[in-house]
């Protein structure tokens, strides 16, 4: 530098120091300050010091080995113990089977499930505005009313379900169809989850799917970038991520808020004792059960339409991946499975259909083989290390069954994956053994009056789908167990009687390889080779 040029102040290097400076500073505020488990408790990783604590923070895929080690070592002692926090993920207390009854008995203002969620999905900044998770009222809705309606969405999932499938699956009957399964069912499951939303034609609206599709992309991008910046900096970052949601709900609303606006226009004319509307009945959807719910309750916030289309967008959220995971996981293990599997899920599926004449919900209750097959997938391939979180919501905290005192914040969470493998809780946990649940209920079936009476016939029915336990944790359990279960049984029931009636598949030679990064399974692609059958499948005409 020359001689009495001036050094710039502000130079690119000194801005990029500063920020990295600012970035590690806050960064290790937070490690501070963030509630943490109390050290008097086992912690697996690297330990509980400082030093351990960035070894934690940085362990990407030691997070399985450390549960299953936490899992042998201390819950089966009946003791908790703490999985670390890595990369800006909160650690966890996971609770022994021992206690996870108690667990789930306590109420919300003490443990409490949506504050867990709130803050795992970042609900300041990932769902349009923060009182879509605050005041989740979309799952109150849900709780109440889609039981309730699964006779009459039944129908409508039948009618639903050849076009979904033909659509990703197509209906060349001469060559097989390359397929990636994960993708094809995240384009099949938004248009059925949507026709329990807002029904037809809307669920067939490709731009509006698209738009839909977008948003839980977004969700889960924001939730998971903003882990990884310190909190301080969440107004900012979180607010530009935000953006892209606003933008995919945005475009979704342009087609739900018309149609919201109408329904509620015909709502009020029906209620009024318009003569016009004596025959009208309406739909039964989502935007009904909200308005009506809410009516019923005077939530009068909650009877706005656009409030009604944006409580559509965290229940499109809840249902797209975990469904469209369960079915790639399903249709993975059933097609690497011995090939008797697949024969004997069509034969059932064809024995059902001639007996009921079509979809029922009699009959979907009757479909065993199918319903192991989806439970035994999500024992065998569990999508998430720990399930069920609940956060210590009473100011003066906890004290759980063993004594031990837990502060207000903390984390608590069930070790889903190493109880789906415990072998003093399942057989042979290694294997995919697809009618793992149903072979007794088929025995019981195939009994005497006087032999089913001596069978505790209530147990056999504690192994179905859509029954939680704490064995059995991938619905969650409890109050909290999701309430969407009894659709997706149904939705996916459908979904693959249809597949394997109409479609042929070519075996896999070994079941698809599991990838686990933090405390979730990466899926893996997958592809298959599919085929139209010229006719659907019977007994007599197989090939
Ligand atoms: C295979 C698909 C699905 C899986 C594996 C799944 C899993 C879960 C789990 C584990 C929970 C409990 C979370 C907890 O206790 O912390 C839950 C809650 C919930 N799920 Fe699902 N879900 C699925 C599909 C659906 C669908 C299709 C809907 C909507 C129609 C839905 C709506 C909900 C709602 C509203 C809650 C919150 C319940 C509450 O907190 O009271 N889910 N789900």
């Amino acid at each position: 530098m020359a001689r009495g040029e001036e050094e710039p102040l502000v130079t690119v290097q000194a801005v990029g120091a500063a920020i990295l400076t600012y970035w590690i500073i806050a960064t290790a505020y937070n490690f501070l300050y963030a509630p943490r488990p109390p050290t008097t408790i086992p912690w697996v990783g690297y330990g509980k010091g400082w030093f351990a604590g960035m070894r934690n923070y940085t362990a990407l895929t030691k997070s399985k080995e450390w549960l299953l080690a936490g899992y042998d070592q201390y819950s089966k002692q009946n003791k908790i113990f703490v999985l670390p926090a890595t990369l800006g993920m909160q650690p966890e207390v996971v609770m022994p089977k021992s206690q996870l009854s108690w667990m789930f008995d306590q109420p919300d203002h003490i443990l409490s499930t949506s504050e867990a969620h709130y803050e795992f999905l970042q609900g300041d900044y990932a769902f349009v505005k923060p009182i879509i998770l605050k005041d989740p009222y979309h799952e109150h809705v849900i709780h109440k009313s889609l039981v309730r309606n699964l006779s009459a969405i039944i129908p409508d999932l039948e009618e639903e379900v050849p076009h979904a499938v033909e659509a990703v699956y197509g209906t060349d009957t001469n060559e097989f169809k390359k397929v990636d399964v994960l993708d094809s069912f995240m384009k099949m499951i938004p248009g059925l989850t949507n026709r329990m939303l807002v029904g037809k034609p809307l669920c067939r609206e490709r731009k509006f799917l698209d738009a839909v599709l977008a948003f839980t992309m977004d969700v889960i991008r924001t939730q998971s970038s903003l882990f990884l910046f310190p909190k301080a900096l969440h107004p900012i970052i979180g607010n530009l991520f935000s953006l892209t949601v606003k933008y995919h709900y945005w475009q979704s609303s342009q087609w739900t808020l018309p149609l919201i606006k109408k329904r509620i226009a015909d709502i009020e004319k029906k209620d009024a004792g318009d003569p016009e509307y004596k025959a009208w009945k309406e739909p039964s959807d989502f935007i009904t059960w909200s308005y009506r719910t809410a009516q019923a309750e005077g939530r009068h916030d909650e009877m706005q339409p656009d409030r009604i289309a944006q409580r559509i967008m965290p229940i499109n959220f809840a249902s797209i991946h975990t469904t469209s995971l369960t079915a790639y996981e399903t249709l993975g293990n059933i097609l690497s499975a011995d090939e008797s599997v697949v024969l004997s899920l069509r034969k059932e599926a064809h024995r059902i259909l001639q007996e009921e004449g079509g979809w029922t919900k009699q009959g979907l209750s009757k479909m065993h083989r199918m319903d192991s097959a989806i439970r035994e997938s999500q024992r065998a391939a569990p999508i998430a290390l720990t399930f069920v979180h609940r956060k210590v919501v009473a100011k003066e905290g906890i004290t759980t069954p063993e004594g031990i005192h837990i502060a207000h914040g903390t984390l608590l969470s069930c070790p889903w994956t190493p109880l789906a493998g415990d072998t003093d809780i399942h057989e042979h946990p290694e294997q995919f053994d697809a009618f793992r649940y149903s072979r007794a209920k088929e025995e019981f079936d195939s009994m005497s009056n006087e032999e089913k009476a001596n069978v505790d016939a209530l147990r056999l029915k504690q192994s179905g789908l859509v029954t939680t336990g704490i064995n059995h944790l991938p619905f969650g359990h409890g109050r909290h167990a999701c309430p969407g279960r009894f659709f997706v049984s149904h939705e996916l029931k459908m979904i693959f009687a249809h597949l394997l009636l109409n479609y042929d598949f070519k075996q896999l030679t070994e079941r698809p390889k599991k990838m686990w990064v933090i405390r979730y399974q990466v899926p893996l692609p997958v592809n298959i080779e599919v085929r139209r059958r010229k006719s659907i499948w019977t007994p007599e005409v197989q090939a």
